[in-house]
C-alpha cells in the first residue's frame, strides 16, 4: 500500500490579494493514501498555519501511517486533507449544483464586464460580490447596476469583516434589500454583525466566525452558514456545523479557499452530500491557469513535485 505527498504551485491568472498579501501562485500539497487523494492548502491571510507547518505535520502523519498507526492531525488544512484521503465516500452521490459566479475586482471594471457578459440573456440565480474593498460609493453604484440589470438574480455580498459597525450600517441602509440574498461577515465581531442586521434589516451569513471557532447564536436574520472545509479542518467538525444548520433551519453553503481542481472536486462532492439544494461557493477555479488532474480525475504527477513516497506495512 502506498502513501505519498506532493507539492504543487499553480499560477493565478492575475495576482490576487488575500488580506493585504499579494499572491501570484497558489501553493499546496496533495496527499495520497492507498490510492485515495486529499488536498492540504492553507490559504495565506485566512489560515492560521503556514504551508511549511502543514508540510511538516503531513510528513509526520504519513510516517505514522506507514508504521500502521492511526493519525489525528492538529492543523485544519492537514485534517481536511487526511480526512478526505481516508474517507469512505458515498458511491452514488448526485453531481453537485453548479457554483454561483464570484465577482472580484475594481467596481468600474466589473460594470464594464457586465455589459459584455451574456448574463442578461441567461441570468444566474445568485451572484457573489466582494465588498468593503473599494470606496463605498463605487461599490454601491455597482450593486445598483447589478440589481437593475439582473432583476432575477439574488446578490450575495461578502465584506470579510472589513467594516466597523457604523460603516456597515451606512452601507446596508442603501442596499436594494429585496435583491440581497445575504451579506457575509460585515464586521469582525459577531455582536457587531448582529447589531447591523437588526438596525438595517439585512440578512447575514457566517463564514470566518465559523473557521475561527467563535461563539455564535441563531438570530431571525441569520440565514446561512458558509463552510470552508480547508479552514475548518476535520470533516466531522464540518458535519457538526451542517447538523447545527439543519436543526436551526439555516442554509449551508460549501465554499472553497482557492484550492486546486482536485480540492474543488472534493468540495463539490461534499457540497452535493451536505447541501444538495444550495449552489456552492466554488467558483474560484477559473483564477488558476493550470490543473493537477486530467478531465477524468487522474492526478498528473508530472505537474506536481513528489516530496515523499513510502510503503505502508498496514
Ligand atoms: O464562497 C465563495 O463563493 C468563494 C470563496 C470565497 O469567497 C473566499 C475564498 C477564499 C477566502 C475567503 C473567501 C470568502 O468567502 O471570503
Ligand atoms: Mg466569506
Amino acid at each position: 500500500m502506498q502513501l505519498a505527498l506532493y507539492r504543487y504551485s499553480l499560477p493565478f491568472r492575475q495576482p490576487l490579494m488575500f488580506k493585504g498579501q499579494r499572491l501570484t501562485n497558489r501553493e499546496g500539497l496533495l496527499v495520497s493514501i492507498h490510492g485515495q487523494w486529499g488536498e492540504i492548502a492553507p490559504l495565506p491571510g485566512f489560515s492560521t498555519e503556514t504551508l511549511e507547518e502543514a508540510e511538516a505535520e503531513s510528513l509526520a502523519c504519513l510516517a505514522a501511517l506507514s508504521r500502521g498507526e492511526t493519525v489525528s492531525p492538529i492543523l485544519p488544512s492537514v485534517q481536511f486533507g487526511f480526512d478526505c484521503a481516508q474517507r469512505s465516500w458515498p458511491s452514488n452521490l448526485p453531481a453537485s449544483l453548479p457554483p454561483y459566479p464570484l465577482l472580484q475586482g475594481a467596481p468600474a471594471e466589473l460594470i464594464e464586464a457586465l455589459g459584455e457578459s451574456d448574463w442578461q440573456a441567461s441570468p444566474p440565480s445568485r451572484l457573489k460580490l466582494k465588498v468593503a474593498r473599494y470606496p463605498m460609493e463605487q461599490e454601491l453604484a455597482l450593486i445598483e447596476q447589478l440589481a437593475t440589470r439582473l432583476p432575477a438574480t439574488k446578490l450575495i455580498l461578502d465584506a470579510n469583516g472589513g467594516w466597523t459597525r457604523e460603516e456597515a450600517q451606512r452601507f446596508c441602509e442603501r442596499l436594494p434589500l429585496a435583491q440581497i440574498d445575504y451579506l457575509e461577515e460585515p464586521c469582525t465581531a459577531f455582536a457587531d454583525t448582529i447589531a447591523v442586521a437588526e438596525a438595517t434589516g439585512v440578512a447575514i451569513a457566517l463564514d470566518e466566525t465559523l473557521s475561527r471557532r467563535e461563539e455564535w447564536h441563531c438570530h431571525p436574520q441569520l440565514k446561512a452558514l458558509v463552510i470552508k472545509p480547508t479552514l475548518i479542518g476535520s470533516l466531522s467538525a464540518c458535519e457538526a456545523l451542517v447538523q447545527r444548520a439543519r436543526a436551526s433551519d439555516l442554509r449551508v453553503v460549501i465554499s472553497s479557499s482557492f484550492e486546486s481542481d482536485l480540492g474543488l472536486g472534493l468540495l463539490g462532492r461534499l457540497a452535493s452530500e451536505w447541501a444538495p439544494d444550495d449552489p456552492p461557493g466554488l467558483d474560484t477555479g477559473h483564477w488558476l491557469t493550470e490543473r493537477v488532474t486530467t478531465e477524468t480525475g487522474e492526478v498528473m504527477t508530472e505537474n506536481v513535485h513528489c516530496l515523499s513516497k513510502m510503503e505502508s506495512s498496514a
